[in-house]
């Protein structure tokens, strides 16, 4: 099956840059968020960096003009009845990811692909609460979306190979190299890098080090392009704690402990960079 329209469930960080690198390889983007305020956000969003691909010289303003004209903002999922694929990805929540698929496989023709962009969570148990779990599939793009190579892609139980097949494809079309896990918590890119995110956390919260400074280590030391606590203001607060509960929760080990610090933190709305406020202050 073409897949030539999308519904993108979520214009935060990582929808706003699905629906911004689906439109550039050429498809119709419905997208889709609770408030016309977070629409105008993520389209906002998306309009800066296509700017600065014109002010590079990478795009034209017409280039610019007709990614912008293939997504359309609305907070009614109905206006994805005909989509051949959904990309979800709202906030970190079993619940709320159960909930938006269920009414996807209502909206959605018959046929159509389910994908989710979770961080973490079990594409088997989100596929579940479906009547089509052989057409639900994890699609985990990397943060931020428009630079960033990888796609994960995650199957669940019952995903049939064609449907593995169409979303490799569409991954490449996208500019992306898709790299296959299983389905475990955090699949790989999760389970490798928010313990080391946590334990730089627990390195503030025990007085080992400041923040600057176990950023500078990891920086200077390890060559990381960004400080494990930059990244983690950079990913979201609220989003890495739920991907450690996942961990913790999913393999029932201690080492996964989420930091006591990065539970504070949360309950402060300290979510970082999106708030305004985590290890570091952003104007
Ligand atoms: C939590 C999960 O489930 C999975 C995840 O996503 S984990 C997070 C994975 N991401 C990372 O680890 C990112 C680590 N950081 C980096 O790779 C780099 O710091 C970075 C690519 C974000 C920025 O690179 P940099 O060299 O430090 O800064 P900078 O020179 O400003 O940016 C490099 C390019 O990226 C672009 N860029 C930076 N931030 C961007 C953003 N938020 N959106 C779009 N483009 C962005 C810049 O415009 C720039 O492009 P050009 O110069 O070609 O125009
Ligand atoms: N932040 C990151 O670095 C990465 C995040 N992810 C995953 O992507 C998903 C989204 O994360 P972010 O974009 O960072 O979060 P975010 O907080 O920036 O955006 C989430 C958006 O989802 C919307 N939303 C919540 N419930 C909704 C619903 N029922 N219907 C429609 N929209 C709804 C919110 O209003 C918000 O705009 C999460 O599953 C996260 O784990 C995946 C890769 C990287």
């Amino acid at each position: 099956m073409e897949i030539r329209k999308v519904l993108v469930i979520g214009a935060g960080q990582m929808g706003a840059g699905i629906a911004q690198v689906a439109a550039q390889a050429g498809l119709e983007v419905v997208l889709n968020d609770l408030k016309p305020d977070f629409l105008e956000r993520g389209i906002a969003t998306i309009t800066k960096n296509l700017s600065r691909d014109v002010e590079k010289g990478r795009k034209t303003e017409e280039e610019k003009a007709a990614v912008l004209s293939r997504i359309k903002p609305t907070t009614n999922m109905g206006d994805a009845h005909d989509a051949q694929l959904a990309i979800e990805a709202a906030t970190e929540n079993m619940e709320i990811k159960k909930n938006i698929f269920r009414q996807m496989d209502e909206v959605l023709p018959e046929g159509a692909i389910l994908a989710t962009n979770t961080s973490s969570l079990p594409i088997t148990e989100i596929a579940a609460v479906t009547s089509r779990p052989e057409l639900v599939i994890g699609m985990h793009f990397m943060n931020p979306v428009p630079v960033m190579k990888l796609v994960e892609i995650i199957r669940g139980l019952a995903t049939t190979d064609e449907v593995y097949k169409s979303i490799e494809d569409l991954s490449k079309q996208m500019g992306k190299v898709p790299v296959e896990v299983n389905d475990f918590p955090g699949f790989v890119s999760n389970r490798v890098l928010m313990p080391m995110i946590n334990e730089a956390i627990y390195c503030v919260f025990e007085g080992v080090a400041t923040p600057e400074a176990v950023d500078e280590v990891m920086k200077l030391g390890m060559n990381h392009p960004m400080g494990p606590l930059t990244l983690a203001d950079f990913i979201g607060l609220d989003t890495c704690l739920a991907i450690m509960e996942v961990l913790y929760e999913g393999f029932g080990d201690s080492k996964y402990r989420p930091c006591p610090l990065l539970r504070k933190y949360v309950k402060a709305g300290w979510l970082g960079k999106k708030t305004g406020r985590g290890f570091y202050t952003y104007s």
